[in-house]
């Protein structure tokens, strides 16, 4: 494997890195005064436009290390690079997306979908077009106008997505953000975002409890440890995209990957 860097933006083997991740350790102070060591040695590279899954046991320091590559929480030990770079929060390039939505009670459909871009400086004629057209794209043109609270949980969350998505952001964060809505809109929604993702070509980091759901929205699912979290496996999927979200499920290829992280993964949740 050879590391280079060009122009501030490392590559390894002539693959540029949208994140690159070495001996990362992070431990937090509990009450009682005592330190929990939540992440040992991580090592985790991305490459550009790449789509990676993480999955792990609950408590592994999957939002932890989220949290330190989106610049939330402070680097104690070992090193994070964001194309390059140190992490900063508020990095208009980086966008980052919860399970539940934050949407501004007080601004409709639409002045939600705008709200990054607005911070991100672009143009009211823009930012209402490009606004539209993802609101189109997840479904919700016509509820433009509406207050979030005339909204249901699924909604909410497309305009989540339209919002994360709509300052064209070189990298996207995503903290299970299809975990709070019920099978048949998770379903739609995470149709909805391959077909973006394919569109936009952004870099993906996607936190995820649902294998089935990793598998079929990754090009690499990374298996963590139980607490404290190491990267146990690294899982290449080479399922062809564009994918059908729902017809992958009949694949037998699907099928043996999610058999063969639950086989890993379960004997870390028995440790745990
Ligand atoms: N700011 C904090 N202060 C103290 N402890 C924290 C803090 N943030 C997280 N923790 C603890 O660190 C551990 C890892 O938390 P984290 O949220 O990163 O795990 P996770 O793998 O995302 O969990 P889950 O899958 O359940 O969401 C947990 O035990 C959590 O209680």
């Amino acid at each position: 494997m050879t590391v280079e860097v060009t122009a501030g933006v490392p590559a390894v083997d002539g693959v540029t890195l949208a994140i690159e991740v070495r001996g990362l350790s992070h431990a937090f102070e509990r009450p009682d005064g005592s330190s929990l060591e939540v992440l040992r040695h991580v090592d985790v590279s991305v490459p550009r436009g790449r789509f990676v899954a993480i999955v792990g046991p609950s408590g592994c320091g999957k939002t932890t290390l989220l949290n330190l590559v989106a610049g939330i929480e402070e680097v104690q030990s070992g090193s994070v690079a964001v194309s390059g770079e140190v992490p900063r929060c508020g990095n208009q390039r980086v966008g980052y997306l919860f399970a539940r939505d934050a949407l501004l009670p007080w601004r409709t459909v639409l002045g939600n979908t705008e709200l990054a871009m607005e911070l991100a400086g672009v143009g009211k004629v823009e930012r209402r077009a490009r606004a539209m057209a993802l609101l189109e794209e997840v479904g919700l043109a016509e509820m433009a106008n509406a207050y979030p609270a005339q909204l249901s949980q699924g909604m909410r969350q497309r305009v989540a997505i339209a919002r994360t998505l709509a300052p064209h952001p070189e990298l996207v964060l995503l903290d299970e953000p299809f975990s709070a809505l019920d099978a048949q809109t998770k379903l739609l929604l995470q149709d909805a975002f391959c077909r973006l993702w394919g569109r936009l070509g952004a870099t993906v980091v996607l936190i995820t409890h649902d294998l089935g759901e990793a598998v079929a929205l990754g090009d690499q699912v990374v298996l963590m440890t139980s607490r404290p979290g190491r990267i146990k496996r690294v899982f290449d999927v080479a399922l062809p995209r564009p994918r059908s979200i729902v017809d992958l499920p009949s694949e037998p290829e699907y099928h043996r990957i999610v058999q063969e992280l639950w086989a890993e993964l379960r004997e870390e949740v028995a440790r745990r």
